[in-house]
């Protein structure tokens, strides 16, 4: 009776909590800051991660999941229980929860994420897969006889699928996404400029002048970074052309997998995609010029769902409506 059904996008870079007949009623950075010594968790979420990069030796910010998938199960269940209890207070009966996994994981993994959610409160766990959850959240109806194709570009992975039916006919996951993105720009800026930026520095280029697809006016911001050469701090000017010489081979790899997932879709299929379009979500998605440099590759026009960073938390969310309607 008092019992809530929730959607849990867990994401390498943010965890979403959407839940039934409210929306999407959280959305915080993946992060984790504790104490080494008595291993007491100090932040969690936004509160974290403004202190990656900036703590003192004994406290150290942690990013859980990498690629996509859990690489400290016991940060991940603290985590993923504070998130739970900040969304849904105190309930009480515990809530049903759906979360989703990138398409390519293991059953091990699956198992993981499984476990650390019951672990973290949950009274049943269902598992969905990242495209089908995006595919639902992008207001496609998945249940049809009709190809649609999903491309969800996060932090960690980029998952490509054909689905149809309420099922993945061909999918492909691989680990180039945001935070890759955001990699080949600091070594750009190492290799190019003797700069050494961080990750922050990194993202914040990459979302407020990089682009995959030459803009036409070209952009610029000033960037702040220690010389290599001297080791002192330095400020340079770069310019959105320069993101596009470094993310065009993570760029390239994410066009190929299209390219690949394309290949293997049966005919049929692949002729309802071109009619419909390629639909895009994920923060990756957002990458200025990525839609146009897909679409030029592949002749399909593509799409950036309206709320591509969260389309995957709605869709996980609104999944067991789903199943529900279509057991009926
Ligand atoms: N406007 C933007 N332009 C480019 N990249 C962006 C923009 N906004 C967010 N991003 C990137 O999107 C990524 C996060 O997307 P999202 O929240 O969908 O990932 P996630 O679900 O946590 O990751 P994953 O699905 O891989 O586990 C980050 O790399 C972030 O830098």
């Amino acid at each position: 009776m008092f019992s809530t059904d929730i959607g849990i996008d867990l994401g390498t870079a943010n965890v979403l909590v959407y839940i039934k007949g409210k929306g999407v009623v959280l959305r915080e950075p993946s992060v984790v800051a504790f104490d080494r010594d008595t291993n007491k968790i100090l932040a969690v979420g936004n509160e974290a991660r403004t202190m990656l990069g900036r703590t003192p030796g004994n406290i150290i910010a942690v990013k859980p999941l990498r690629e996509g998938v859990i690489s400290d199960y016991t940060v991940t269940e603290k985590m993923l229980k504070y998130f739970i209890s900040k969304a849904v207070g105190r309930k009480l009966r515990k809530p049903r929860i759906t979360v989703c996994v990138p398409s390519g994981v293991t059953e091990v993994e699956k198992r993981a994420v499984e476990d650390a959610t019951y672990q973290a409160g949950a009274r049943k766990v269902e598992i969905i897969e990242e495209p089908i959850a995006a595919a639902i959240g992008a207001g496609i109806d998945i249940s049809k006889a009709c190809g649609s194709m999903v491309v969800d570009i996060g932090g960690g992975t980029a998952d490509i699928a054909v689905i149809s039916l309420g099922g993945t006919v061909v999918s492909m996951s691989i680990k180039i996404a945001g935070d890759v993105f955001d990699e080949a720009i600091v070594r750009y800026m190492r290799k190019k400029h003797n700069l050494l930026i961080g990750e922050r520095t990194a993202e914040e280029i990459k979302i407020k002048i990089g682009t995959a697809f030459k803009r036409p006016e070209i952009i610029q911001m000033d960037i702040r970074g220690r010389n290599l050469i001297t080791g002192l701090p330095k400020t340079i000017t770069v310019t959105s052309d320069e993101t596009e010489e470094a993310l065009r081979e993570a760029a390239g790899n994410i066009v190929e997998a299209v390219h690949s997932v394309l290949e293997k879709t049966p005919p049929e299929l692949a002729s309802d995609i071109a009619e419909r379009g390629i639909v895009m979500t994920g923060g990756g998605s957002l990458l200025q010029g990525l839609d146009q440099l897909i679409e030029s590759k592949t002749g399909i026009n593509v799409i950036v769902a309206e709320d591509a960073l969260t389309c995957v938390a709605i869709g996980t969310g609104k999944y067991v409506e789903y199943l529900a309607s279509h057991k009926r």
